[in-house]
């Protein structure tokens, strides 16, 4: 409830931000205790810091000080921020400049804050954060200075074997093929970045990268395959074991989440592979990298050796990182600084010099700047009907017009809803939960589990109208009217679909993870999660934290497909509603996407990119 709350000791500007709900009073708290510990009595520094926390807390690294009245109205905001007593933009970088809070107290070593000028204009860092951005800058500028060592001919060889052409397998893939190319690099470089949307076959690449390494540098070679989410980790050591037999991988190859990987200890802060004890692998492959954090990222650098090759995959346009950071998107954007090995331009010439091919675009004159960068996009989808994926690229480009031609255009994998058209959602909702319930009843956890892939109810919100709580009540009700039952919300019952709020390492159930309560044949009820080829059964008491979930979050579906997704979009003015949220909502569905709301809402998501400031992108003129 830090929202409602008013600072009690904040005054002046700070007290006018905070009771405008534009600060927090966590924020004025912070500033103060800083401005206090630092004999800073300046407003202006003290606003500035408040703000500065204030970004942290909403996702940025830091606070673009050329752009200090973007703060933006959200939910906690009582009145329009414009209105609120802004200082000059100049007076208050002038009083940072100067300010002990940036240069170092004269009473003692605290220098919580960084005041940097980079080539877009300064940045305000809180110190932490700071680092962390230097030791991922550091690190990936140190990691392109050189190059490892490769046999091209071997090189060559293998991925001619590797990337097959799909209409003929006995020659290799025309020209341009991207899975190739992020292969070459993932050989040729000790950083790269594999970029793509769902579907663009990012897992099928990373399947062949580890061949492809495992080829270059013999069976023993020490792969650690990583996510930032237990789900997200276990659909990767599934979908690589489902390839590792046609490609000569070791069948047993597991993923963990990157905590796990990391070494994350029980009651300790800190990680048990650090700068000081690197991670013990030859090659590192992270998945989803778009939910890593700025922090886990410096983390993972640091315990990262020079001579390991790491693969950052993800799609930068989904929705970033609770935490604060939009890494993945950062890397993809950032000023190129090594210089390609040319080993990858001998072998990718073909590729590179490759004009567009039906099915593949040729490398533009920006994306082989990323090239030199070691970042590739994939980009040809090969999971969706054609609806989904234009309606994706054209929210992901910004166009809300072509959007709302597509929503309107009558495609089959497309429908557009006004807010009270709800009757195809609920039919829906009623036979998805019909079927998965009659399997659980039978006892049939596979088909259970089958079942309730078929369709997903999303919303942006949790609370009110819009939100999860409300649709899933409204779910439960069209449920309980078709069947004539009304289950008993404090008992487990079949077929009622569950979701995981919170890891449990020693029983491998983590936080987002879904399921369903099935009935055994001996009449006992247990709760069935997808693992692998066979589903994993406990009984439902031994879940801490469980939820049963006839709708969820935008936020909680990442990194999940379903068949037909449904999403209900809140009204226009919902700070939560942005492209990102809207892309990775229509990005979830394998088969059919429904949108629910007002062409408002649809233009307002499209209209708002979620900014996250950053200094990854820019270039460091000087740092105070
Ligand atoms: N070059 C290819 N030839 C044939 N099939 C492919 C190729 N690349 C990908 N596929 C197939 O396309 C589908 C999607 O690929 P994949 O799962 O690797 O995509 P992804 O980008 O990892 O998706 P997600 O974002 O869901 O993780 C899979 O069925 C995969 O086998």
């Amino acid at each position: 409830m830090i929202d409602v709350l008013v600072a009690q000791r904040g005054k002046g500007t700070l007290r006018a931000f905070n009771e405008a709900g534009v600060l927090a009073a966590a924020d004025v708290h912070v500033a103060l205790r800083l401005a206090g510990l630092g004999a800073e009595p300046d407003e202006d520094v003290q606003l500035a810091t408040a703000l500065a926390v204030r970004a942290v807390r909403s996702g940025s690294v830091c606070l673009d000080l050329t752009r200090l009245r973007d703060v933006g109205a959200d939910e906690n905001s009582r009145i329009d921020p414009a209105t609120l007593p802004w200082p000059d933009d100049d007076a208050v970088l002038a009083a940072l400049r100067r300010s002990p809070l940036t240069t170092g107290s004269p009473t003692g070593p605290l220098r919580p804050l960084r005041l940097v000028d980079t080539d877009s204009g300064p940045l305000l860092y809180l110190d932490r954060y700071f680092r962390q951005e230097q030791t991922v800058r550091r690190g990936l500028d140190a990691r392109a200075r050189d190059y490892p060592d490769v046999d091209e001919g071997l090189l060559v060889q293998r991925l001619d074997e590797l990337f097959r052409d799909p209409a003929d397998a006995s020659r290799p893939s025309s020209a341009p093929d991207r899975q190739r190319v992020a292969a070459a690099l993932a050989a040729t470089h000790w950083t790269t970045v594999v970029a793509g949307g769902p579907g663009t076959g990012k897992t099928h690449t990373v399947a062949r990268i580890l061949a492809l390494l495992t080829s270059l540098h013999g069976p023993g070679v020490r792969i650690g395959l990583a996510a930032p989410t237990g789900k997200a980790a276990a659909r990767l050591q599934e979908s690589v074991r489902d390839q590792a037999g046609l490609l000569g991988l070791a069948p047993d190859v597991t993923a963990m989440t990157l905590h796990r990987m990391l070494g994350w200890q029980r009651g300790r802060t800190r990680f048990r592979y650090h700068a000081g004890n690197h991670l013990p692998f030859d090659a590192i492959v992270v998945d989803e990298t778009s939910m890593v954090s700025l922090t886990m990222m410096s983390c993972l650098l640091e315990a990262v050796r020079p001579d390991t090759r790491l693969v950052l995959v993800g799609d930068p346009d989904q929705l970033t990182s609770v935490d604060a950071g939009a890494v993945l998107a950062d890397l993809v954007a950032r000023p190129v600084t090594g210089t390609p090995n040319p080993v990858f331009v001998n072998v990718a010439a073909r590729d590179l010099a490759a004009a567009d091919d039906p099915d593949e675009a040729a490398f533009g004159a920006g994306e082989r700047e990323r090239l030199r960068g070691s970042v590739v996009r994939l980009s040809r989808g090969r999971r969706f009907g054609g609806g989904i994926a234009r309606l994706a690229v054209a929210v992901r480009d910004g166009d809300d017009d072509e959007a709302m031609r597509i929503l309107r255009s009558g495609v089959p994998e497309v429908s557009f809803h006004a807010p009270g058209d709800l009757d195809a959602l609920r039919d829906d909702v009623v036979r998805s939960a019909d079927e998965v319930t009659a399997a659980a009843v039978a006892g049939d956890a596979h088909t259970a589990l089958a079942r309730f892939e078929t369709h997903r109810l999303l919303c942006a919100h949790r609370d009110g109208p819009y939100g999860v709580q409300h649709w899933a009540r409204q779910a439960t009700e069209w449920i309980g009217v078709s069947s004539g039952r009304r289950p008993d919300p404090d008992r487990w019952y079949p077929g009622q679909p569950l979701m995981v709020t919170a890891n449990d390492h020693d029983l491998r159930i983590y936080n987002g993870d879904t399921g369903v309560v099935v009935r055994r044949g001996d009449d006992a009820l247990v709760a069935a999660f997808v693992r692998g080829k066979d589903p994993f059964l406990l009984h439902p008491s031994h879940l801490s934290a469980v939820q049963t979930v006839y709708a969820m979050t935008i936020h909680r579906s990442q990194g999940s497909q379903y068949d037909t997704v449904s999403v209900v979009l809140p009204d226009e003015t919902s700070s939560l509603l942005t492209r990102e949220l809207l892309y990775t909502a229509i990005t979830r569905a394998r088969r059919r996407v429904r949108i629910i709301g007002t062409e408002d809402a649809v233009r307002a998501a499209v209209g708002r990119q979620v900014l996250r400031a950053s200094g990854l992108r820019r270039t460091i003129l000087t740092e105070s």
